[in-house]
């Protein structure tokens, strides 16, 4: 199969997954990237029957109205009861890292909200150890190279993402040359470097459910 069946498959999965959560009031968290996006897709047939959908960037919101999914804001709507989203690796613990389309600080607040996590991903991105994607790092513009140079402390090798400006008008730092022996660890440290935003380590939060697209069918693991 190629790796987009793979990512419409895992999609098609987490449909199945979602549907008993699915009631007239139900509003779903949804995450954003190509896997994300063929989640949309399919989610689009059954907008009738949930009320509608919190998104971690302004392309998924636009695809979910596109489809006319009604689109909230989170700060109205307080938890939802499953977040959906794909990740650029994740690793066996359900640690990921995200963010390769600079979605990452929506990505985890939505995430932070969500009573569960589906992570949906081709088998390319399930790892050992995570760190062969460079890991993101989003910035606050006037503190990128302070956070530069901190990350270099950390072992860290930095590449601004030039041009790339989040939805939240940030920068991206991507960290390469490293690997996350001790993901949660490594998260809290990021976090407390002044300047940072986020960081693309969902360690402290990972996912509750992988649903691994494989040539040999969509498998689904649960801590
Ligand atoms: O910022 C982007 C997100 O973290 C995506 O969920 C992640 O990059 C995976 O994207 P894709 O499904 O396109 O591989």
């Amino acid at each position: 199969m190629t790796q987009d069946e793979l990512k419409r498959a895992v999609a098609a999965a987490a449909i199945e997954d979602i549907k008993p959560l699915l009631s007239r009031d139900t509003i779903i968290g949804v995450g954003t990237g190509s896997t994300a996006n063929f989640f949309v897709d399919l989610l689009a047939e059954l907008k009738h029957d949930f009320q509608g959908a919190v998104a971690s960037s302004d392309a998924t919101a636009e695809r979910l109205r596109g489809h006319g999914i009604d689109v909230f804001e989170l700060n109205h709507v307080g938890t939802v009861p499953v977040y959906v989203d794909g990740a650029d690796e994740i690793d066996a613990h359900f640690n990921m890292i995200k963010g390769g389309g600079a979605a990452l600080t929506r990505e985890k607040i939505v995430a932070a909200c969500a009573e569960r996590f589906v992570c949906i991903a081709d088998a390319s991105k399930h790892v050992d150890v995570l760190g062969g994607f460079p890991l993101p790092i989003e910035v606050i513009p006037m503190a990128r190279s302070y956070v530069a140079r901190e990350m270099v402390k950390l072992g860290i090798t930095p590449v601004y993402r030039d041009g790339v400006v989040t939805d939240n008008g940030n920068q991206i730092l991507d960290g390469y040359e490293c690997l996350f022996e001790d993901p949660k660890a490594m998260e809290q440290r990021l976090n407390n470097i002044v300047g940072v935003v986020t960081n693309g380590l969902f360690a402290q939060r990972g996912a509750d459910v992988l649903l691994l697209g494989t040539n040999e069918g969509v498998e689904r693991y649960t801590p």
